[in-house]
């Protein structure tokens, strides 16, 4: 890992300043910029490592406008360390450092830090947000210490609208202090202001549970209950009858509560959030009501229920119980054919709202129930499920499920499709199926959407008025996959016992298989690499490859380390190995398996296989057997094949005499490469198999191919979630993303997402780039 040792500071205000004196203690070589410093900006930011920004949000695009014109390189990691939201397009300071830095690692630092405490040497703590995971750690470590302690986060987006939507707040409760109006009524103020946050972020696509961390409820509760906090005194000071020009002066800095509350009601009357407190203290800072009108305006409120669950589609049994206003009424859902055949479950995964599946589905789940495949399969499950029901009344007039939802077919009448755009042929199915939910919306009194996992109809839905969604219930957050491998810091005696034991206790939570970077934290570039083993909660050696390397091939970086220690490990019975085209995995996983069957003969065949999805426009009729028919298809798999066996080194050069090739391994039946289509439906004992390519599987498709499993099988599943054929999964919601999560906490699997592209720098900068 880099280590941060220049940091150039943008803001000379008391935040920035107080970055400085932590930084600074911390041995970095700090400099300090201001709009009125004389050092110039270039040369403040000259070579620096890390950029931080901690001028106010009115300062924040104008001063990133001045860096861009520098063209200083994207070398330097910068850090938001701004707590506003810009009234133009509602963005967070990072995301405004995005739009003119797309190419620099971005982080945010946010938390309860209020600078006159950290100054004094008083104990903090602080958050360090990105998608960046090893900018993250850089900052982390570049601002850790034993008075200042970081947490790093992934929701860079949360953690900023936690730290600007707290400012807001800490008026609310700065004037209700003000106003004396006790303990009571700050702490319900504090409550509700949550819930009012968690919608914001809700609406912003933040991660909830960021809202109760450091960033969130942390500076929430900092900001509203010490008098240092500025939009705090701001408040108060209002409450004392001062003007705002008044109180603005008194505190002589930056209360960007001021600005962010009419952000805030902006977006809540253009966007039909509700936000009461925020909507209160902008009408109070503009001096539209007084301090008195705006408390009883929030009691006076409409009476409701507190606690609601949040009726969404999306993997709702994740979400906590949300403190949000109750979102009252239920929700119609119109499912596509789509929706269905990815997941006849689906029906009973819409809580307690009401389904609705338009006559012309069931007529396309009837043409597909014939069908060999897994979406045969799938309709033949749904019609009866449908059948079913049909024992609790009559379809066309609704059943109740179980969960308190009704479902009912509805028949396409004529009228439906004649409120449909002219533009729209009336005799599309996806038109029909659009029809019926325009129709329903306009007869029902609650909230019609349709779901469906084309993404035309989608927009087509959107463009008619109708609100439309994707069917999300499997989907796993792309961006958050579990990646296989973390770092851990540890003294150089730690280290010393780790080699000489062949093996360290280690206390912190990892889990089973992962793979570890034990990182001497007095000396960063000495490294040891090992995986945890959960059974006795210890850190051991990889395993050792043979010095003539796995069928000759060599692990050319740390990650591809990790993934042949999977690999060879017979008591991990399955592997999953994600990463971009380049990357290795499926050479890796070929090697160690010919390695595995022909070398140490522990499996009794080599099984490669995968999915049949054609790479950009389909080959049409190809003339030949069914080998030769397929072999376009197979040719990556019989590549990395001829690549291994060929005797290449990891450079392509080949010595003169030829080993074996696949077809002599074949012949002995030590090898087999098939479609996946014909492995279906069979038991697979003491194989090694490989699955490539299977982020074009379904979830429930990789189910039937791990259920398959014999005794004493190892299956490898190996894939890049960016290159997916199948249009009916996505980065997300693919079989193999959903396994790497569902199998992270087992002892019998491991996982290491590849981030080196090992080809050649143009397979590298292309699988980046396109
Ligand atoms: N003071 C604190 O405890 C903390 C402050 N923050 C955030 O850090 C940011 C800065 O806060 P402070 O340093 O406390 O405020 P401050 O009022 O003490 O300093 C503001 C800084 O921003 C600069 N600035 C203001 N308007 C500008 C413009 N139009 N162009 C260029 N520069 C401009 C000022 O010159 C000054 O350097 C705010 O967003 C604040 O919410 C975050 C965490 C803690
Ligand atoms: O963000 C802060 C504490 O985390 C500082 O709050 P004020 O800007 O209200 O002083």
């Amino acid at each position: 890992m880099q280590e941060a040792k220049v940091a150039a500071i943008l803001g000379a205000g008391a935040w920035g300043t107080t970055l400085a004196q932590l930084l600074r203690s911390n041995g970095l070589e700090v400099r300090q910029w201001s709009r009125r410093s004389e050092t110039s900006l270039a040369a403040t930011l000259a070579e620096a490592d890390l950029w931080i920004m901690a001028v106010s949000m009115a300062g924040l695009a104008s001063v990133a406008d001045q860096v861009a014109a520098l063209q200083l390189g994207d070398r330097a990691i910068w850090v938001s360390a701004t707590k506003g939201l810009a009234d133009l397009g509602w963005r967070t300071p990072s995301q405004v450092l995005s739009d003119r830095f797309p190419l620099q690692p971005i982080t945010v630092l946010s938390g309860p830090n209020l600078s006159k405490e950290i100054s004094q040497g008083l104990p903090a703590a602080t958050v360090i947000a990105s998608r960046d995971r090893h900018a993250a750690a850089v900052v982390q470590q570049a601002f850790a210490s034993d008075r200042f302690r970081v947490y790093t986060n992934r929701d860079p987006l949360g953690t900023e609208l936690g730290g600007a939507l707290k400012n807001v707040i800490a008026i609310a409760v700065g004037v209700c202090d003000g106003l004396c109006l006790g303990a009571n009524a700050r702490s319900a103020l504090v409550t509700r202001a949550l819930a009012e946050i968690l919608r914001v972020g809700a609406y912003f696509g933040a991660r909830t549970e960021t809202f109760f961390g450091l960033s969130g409820l942390g500076d929430l509760l900092a900001t509203c209950t010490s008098p240092l906090s500025r939009n705090y005194q701001v408040g108060f000071r209002l409450a004392q009858g001062e003007s705002l020009a008044a109180a603005l002066t008194a505190i002589a800095a930056t209360a960007e509560g001021v600005s962010t509350a009419r952000v805030l009601a902006q977006l809540a009357s253009r966007e039909g959030l509700e936000l009461p407190i925020a909507a209160c203290v902008a009408e109070l800072l503009d001096n539209r009501i007084s301090p008195t009108t705006a408390i009883e305006r929030l009691m006076a409120r409409d009476l409701k229920a507190e606690l609601v669950r949040e009726n969404q589609n999306v993997a709702s049994n994740t979400l906590p119980l949300a403190i949000a206003e109750p979102l009252a009424m239920k929700k119609t859902y119109v499912l596509d054919t789509n929706v269905l055949l990815h997941d006849p479950m689906a029906l009973f995964r819409f809580e307690d709202n009401d389904l609705v599946i338009p006559i012309t589905v069931i007529e396309e789940i009837d043409r597909f129930k014939k069908d060999l495949n897994e979406r045969g399969r799938n309709a033949r499950q749904i019609s009866r499920l449908l059948d079913g029901f049909r024992s609790k009344g009559h379809l066309i007039e609704g059943i109740t499920l179980d969960h308190g939802g009704k479902l009912r077919v509805v028949m396409l009448e004529k009228t439906f499709l004649e409120q449909l755009p002219s533009g729209l042929i009336a005799n599309a199915n996806d038109n029909a199926i659009l029809a019926v939910a325009l129709a329903l919306q306009q007869q029902n009194g609650q909230p019609t959407i349709l779901v469906t996992k084309d993404t035309n109809l989608r927009i087509k839905a959107d463009a008619t008025g109708l609100c439309a969604e994707d069917y999300e219930s499997d989907k796993i957050d792309f961006s958050e996959l579990y990646s296989g491998t973390a770092e851990v810091y540890l003294a150089p005696d730690q280290l010393q016992v780790f080699r000489r034991e062949g093996g360290l206790d280690l206390s912190g939570e990892f889990f089973p298989n992962q793979a570890l970077t034990l990182v001497d934290e007095t000396n960063l570039s000495h490294t040891l690499l090992g995986r945890y083993r959960a059974s006795d909660r210890r850190v051991v050696p990889l395993i050792q490859p043979p010095k003539m390397g796995i069928s000759r091939i060599h692990a050319r970086n740390r990650e591809q380390q990790f993934a042949l220690d999977l690999l060879l490990d017979d008591n991990i019975q399955l592997v999953t190995l994600v990463g971009k085209a380049g990357t290795g995995k499926t050479l890796l996983a070929v090697a160690a398996g010919l390695h595995k069957v022909a070398d140490e003969r522990h499996f009794s065949r080599l099984l490669v296989s995968r999915p049949i999805f054609p790479m950009g426009r389909d080959l049409g009729f190809l003339p030949g057997d069914l080998q030769e028919k397929l072999a376009p298809w197979m040719q990556p798999i019989i590549d990395n094949l001829d690549f291994i066996l060929g005797g290449a080194n990891n450079n392509g050069d080949r010595p003169s005499n030829k080993q074996q090739n696949y077809q002599d391994l074949m012949g002995m039946n030590l090898l087999q490469i098939e479609p996946l289509t014909y492995i279906r439906g069979r038991s697979i004992p003491r194989q090694f198999m490989i699955v490539d390519e299977a982020q074009n599987l379904t979830p429930h498709e990789i189910k039937t191919i791990l259920t398959r499993a014999g005794e004493g099988t190892k299956i490898v599943l190996t894939g890049d979630a960016y290159q997916i054929d199948n249009p009916y999964v996505d980065a997300s919601s693919n079989g193999l993303t959903y396994v790497v999560e569902k199998f992270k906490n087992e002892a019998i699997a491991g996982h290491i997402t590849l981030e080196r592209g090992e080809r050649s720098p143009l397979a590298e900068l292309s699988a980046n780039l396109l």
